[in-house]
């Protein structure tokens, strides 16, 4: 099994990730808080209350945990490919495999993911909704003091499933929507790219944005829905299930609610997946 892809998607995917934090903070407050108004407010009063810092609150787990979950997002792709279809990633461009050949390889790196992501990404929303200011004296404690007190009071508190809040309905976020993501760099490469070539920066530049924006304008409705299943259990309000979540959230809010966050999001979304491509492809091109 080649481990290149594993590894051009740990360090591409970080490299993504400090890019996008401080958007990813804003969409998350966004999404389960009802006390902004808007983008600009959530900033302005992030800002001011918690100075920067508060935009990189939550950070330093994904950090660790994107070496597992972009490994396996790109490493599980490629080799479900060369499952697939016998190529491996440098006889693709000779050898393009079929769209759906690259749908399925995309949905099953997205729902291999989702597990690995599920216990990171529920700490770093739980962290990144904390808006007490840091080390002020006098000021309220907030209730989780880093990521391991976080995991530890989480595993006391709901017990070891607690941990897995909100992993079905990230389990039905990314699952189609890696494979849109796939899809779209895919066909977006190969349109500008003559046959047989390697794409040139711009392109998967340009690609990679665009593949970030449409997978995640197509994630959002269940991105909200996670984020809200992964916040319930500190706020007592306890939902049936995913269905649940989404009905109650509709007759609460409107349907409006499924695109909170939708701006935020597409505007993270294009320049962390392009960066995000532009290492994989750079580092295993220069691996050979
Ligand atoms: C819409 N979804 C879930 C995706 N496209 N997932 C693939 C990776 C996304 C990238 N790490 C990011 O944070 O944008």
């Amino acid at each position: 099994m080649p481990v290149e892809e594993f590894v051009a998607g740990w360090i591409s995917g970080a490299v993504g990730l400090v890019l996008g934090h401080p958007f990813d903070t804003v969409k998350v407050r966004l999404q389960t808080q009802t006390t902004y108004h808007g983008i600009v407010d959530c900033m302005v009063k992030t800002y001011r209350h918690e100075s920067l810092l508060g935009f990189f609150k939550g950070m330093s787990f994904p950090i660790v945990s994107i070496a597992v979950v972009n490994s396996v997002l790109f490493g599980v792709y490629s080799n479900t490919l060369l499952a697939l279809t016998a190529t491996s990633h440098q006889q693709r461009r000779a050898q393009p495999p079929s769209y759906m050949h690259i749908f399925v390889a995309g949905c099953t790196s997205g729902f291999l993911q989702a597990y690995c992501l599920a216990p990171f990404d529920l700490i770093k929303v739980r962290l990144q909704n904390q808006t007490e200011p840091r080390a002020k004296p006098g000021s309220p404690q907030p209730r989780y003091r880093g990521p391991v007190h976080c995991a530890a009071s989480i595993f006391q508190e709901e017990g070891p499933r607690g941990l897995f809040r909100g992993a079905w309905a990230l389990t039905l976020r990314d699952t189609p929507t890696v494979g849109i993501y796939f899809i779209t760099y895919e066909c977006l490469c190969r349109q500008s790219t003559p046959e047989g070539q390697n794409p040139s920066s711009a392109t998967v530049l340009v690609a990679g944005g665009f593949a970030g924006i449409t997978s995640w304008v197509a994630a959002t409705p269940l991105d909200v829905i996670k984020a809200r299943m992964q916040m319930a259990g500190l706020k007592q309000r306890a939902y049936q299930g995913v269905l649940d979540c989404i009905v109650s959230s509709a007759r609460q809010e409107g349907l409006g609610v499924f695109f909170r966050g939708l701006t935020i999001n597409s505007a993270r979304a294009f320049p962390v997946n392009a960066v995000t491509f532009l290492s994989y492809e750079y580092l295993l091109r220069l691996w050979g």
